[in-house]
């Protein structure tokens, strides 16, 4: 390795036994004094050592500085029988030459072990208890293994008792101390998008690996982070794991009764919240299903209209207008057609899919939402509207918006209903169900102006049912907007009188956009401010994706067993130096010889190298008896081509 400098022996030494390392070995002059070695990679290191008597030194070493001193501060030695010069202050007669020679100086950052560092971050710190989600319902395997039963609908949780538990944990974690175990899974998702396995593959999600920091160790200096602060929120986590896990779910179809494929989708997944029925919105039943698509592997939403004989061609025509409809509020459509694997005639609409996502309804007047309310009831008189002002705006934005676009395109809505819109996110709704009315009454040769003109008061009659929180609000109009103006501002209530009232001659779309004036600014502003939440949520990951990365390679290029005897690979020049390196970050021990379990260590360590800075580090033989300054720059280029090699040599 011809960057790396090796620390020489002062002449005179003697050697205690011969350099056994390949690396210790290609300098003549290799330096086996154990305590300066020990010393010189850490501290934390030094209690591993022998104890080693220091050599007899000529009188003339008295008057040279000892390379202790120079380099860490102390000698441990001084007055032990080390004959060097220990005074500083005292200028050596004779300078070391090899320590003039030497980059390292008394400047030289030094790694210290947490536990002599109060700022750093312990391993200890991040011994979360294991989460047990609230839903888990005692589901037990045969192993012992507690699964989680995730909020699925509700005639579908029966069919998960008792499956089996996928192995997990091989890809686990960074559990420092055995402590966190993450049963994530192995990895293989052969299967686990298809039916017919006979079972929906489940596994004990665990969402909350790391908890939130204590209140009483927030207090935190400037230069101090707590393990939280390298990973994204809690929160955040958990939606996507949950997000992820639905997406993945199926159901036997046979015991559902439902086509193994429907024209190229597969996987078909009940998606209705209740077994029941209504004919109420669209005339027919209907059913959703979350399915898989055999074209592009994608999981996309099926409605099925049930019961019905599309009689004119045309009418599908109209969906080729709304493929083209893209929007952030509006759920996309990919295609219709009609079938009859469930038995019957059906329409079929695709969408796209949303996982996790509710409805308006079940929102704000589902089962949960009553319960929150009736938690209300107790409250004092000057409790806030149940739906806060702030939100209310926010819907009615990003229904102009998408009402804007589906107006402009020459179309209509023609369903604007709490059941037909999608939550998809923290007060994030997506118009759903859009050009279903449009094929089950087809009308060639429509009136949209009136069609549009309904959108608008549609809309209007959707803001003054949640901002009652009644869905009878829209029965009497005088009493509605009574508890409007009393519980809201009067811009809300002129809103919803303006989009409640007769059109004279046409309201539109555009007229409501000025009206909405500062409040499309203020809705702006609070994205944004979202967004600059998930971005740095985002940079966080960044970061831990690289690091995952480059201990990957440390993986791959490490102590490999079919390279073992080859001087190529085995413990010498480049490889010796990842190995040396390896040890440093992860195998540091303190004074009593215990592991140091320091992550902040790991994390600046592994940061350092991946920047390539030029930081020189002590790194240290594991018998002690050479030690090396490297700078990260170096031990990078060494990184760099060993992996280069492996990949080579595939
Ligand atoms: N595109 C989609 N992506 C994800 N989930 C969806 C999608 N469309 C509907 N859902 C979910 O399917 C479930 C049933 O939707 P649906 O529109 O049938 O509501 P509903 O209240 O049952 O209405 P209805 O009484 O008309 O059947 C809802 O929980 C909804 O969140």
């Amino acid at each position: 390795m011809a960057s790396a400098i090796p620390i020489m022996a002062p002449p005179g030494t003697a050697a205690e036994g011969s350099p056994s390392t390949p690396a210790a070995a290609t300098s003549t002059n290799a330096w086996t004094a154990k305590a300066t070695a020990a010393a010189a990679a850490s501290p934390a290191a030094s209690k591993a050592s022998q104890p080693a008597k220091p050599v007899s030194l000529t009188n003339s070493n008295k008057n040279r500085t000892c390379r202790n001193i120079v380099i860490h501060g102390f000698c441990k030695y001084e007055g032990k029988g080390c004959e060097f010069n220990h005074d500083v202050n005292k200028p050596a007669a004779v300078a070391s030459p090899e320590i003039s020679k030497a980059k390292l100086h008394v400047n030289s950052p030094i790694f210290k072990p947490a536990n002599i560092s109060s700022g750093s971050v312990k391993a200890e710190s991040i011994n979360a208890p294991e989460f047990v989600p609230k839903s888990s319902q005692g589901i037990v395997d045969q192993q012992g293994v507690q699964s989680f039963a995730p909020p699925m609908q509700n005639s579908l949780a029966g069919s998960m008792s008792g499956l089996p538990t996928a192995p997990y944990a091989q890809f686990s974690d960074m559990s420092l101390q055995g402590s966190m175990s993450t049963p994530y899974f192995d990895g293989s998702a052969s299967g686990y998008y298809y039916q017919g396995s006979g079972a929906m593959m489940h596994q004990p999600l665990q969402y909350h690996l790391y908890n939130t920091p204590l209140p009483h160790v927030s207090n935190l200096l400037p230069h101090q982070r707590t393990i939280h602060g390298f990973f994204i929120a809690d929160s955040l986590r958990e939606e996507l794991h949950r997000k992820n896990e639905v997406i993945l779910q199926t159901v036997n179809a046979q015991e559902y009764g439902l086509p193994e494929e429907l024209h190229e989708y597969h996987s078909l997944y009940p998606l209705d919240q209740t077994q029941e029925k209504s004919t109420e919105v669209f005339g027919y039943q209907s059913s959703v299903y979350k399915c898989m698509c055999s074209v592009d592997g994608r999981t996309y939403a099926l409605r099925r209209i049930e019961g019905f004989r599309l009689t004119n061609e045309l009418a599908m025509q109209m969906i080729e207008s709304w493929r083209r409809i893209r929007h952030a509020n509006i759920v996309s459509i990919r295609e219709a057609f009609t079938s009859k694997a469930f038995g019957d005639h059906s329409l079929i609409f695709v969408y796209d899919y949303h996982p996790c996502s509710k409805t308006l309804y079940d929102v704000h007047f589902g089962p949960q939402a009553q319960l929150a309310s009736q938690v209300l009831v107790g409250a004092p008189k000057t409790t806030e509207p149940v739906i806060h002002e702030r939100i209310l705006w926010s819907y009615l934005i990003q229904l102009t918006s998408a009402l804007k676009k589906i107006h402009s395109a020459g179309l209509a809505a023609r369903l604007i209903d709490p059941t037909k819109i999608l939550v998809t996110g923290k007060n994030r709704i997506r118009m759903n169900c859009c050009g279903i009315m449009d094929m089950l009454t087809f009308d060639a040769a429509p009136n949209l102006a009136h069609l549009q003109q309904d959108d608008i008061l549609n809309l209007g009659q959707l803001l003054m049912t949640l901002a009652c929180k009644s869905l009878t609000a829209t029965h009497n109009i005088t009493k509605s907007i009574d508890y409007i103006s009393r519980h809201y501002s009067s811009d809300l209530k002129n809103m919803i009188l303006f989009l409640m009232s007769q059109p004279v001659p046409m309201k539109t779309v555009d007229q409501i956009i000025t009206m909405l004036g500062p409040r499309v600014l203020q809705e702006i502003n609070d994205v944004q401010d979202a967004n600059d939440v998930l971005e740095s949520d985002l940079s966080r990951e960044l970061e831990n994706g690289r690091l995952v990365r480059l201990m990957m390679k440390f993986g791959f290029i490490n102590e490999r067993p079919e390279f073992d005897m080859d001087p190529a690979w085995s413990e010498t020049g480049d490889r010796y130096i990842i190995k040396l390196f390896r040890d440093y970050v992860f195998h540091q021990v303190d004074e009593a010889g215990l592991p140091v379990l320091d992550v902040a260590h790991v994390l600046t360590c592994l940061n350092k190298l991946d920047a390539g800075v030029e930081e020189k580090i002590v790194l240290m033989s594991r018998d002690e008896l050479s030690c090396l300054i490297v700078s990260y720059r170096e031990i990078k280029a060494c990184i760099e081509s060993a992996f280069r090699d492996l990949s080579k040599s595939k």
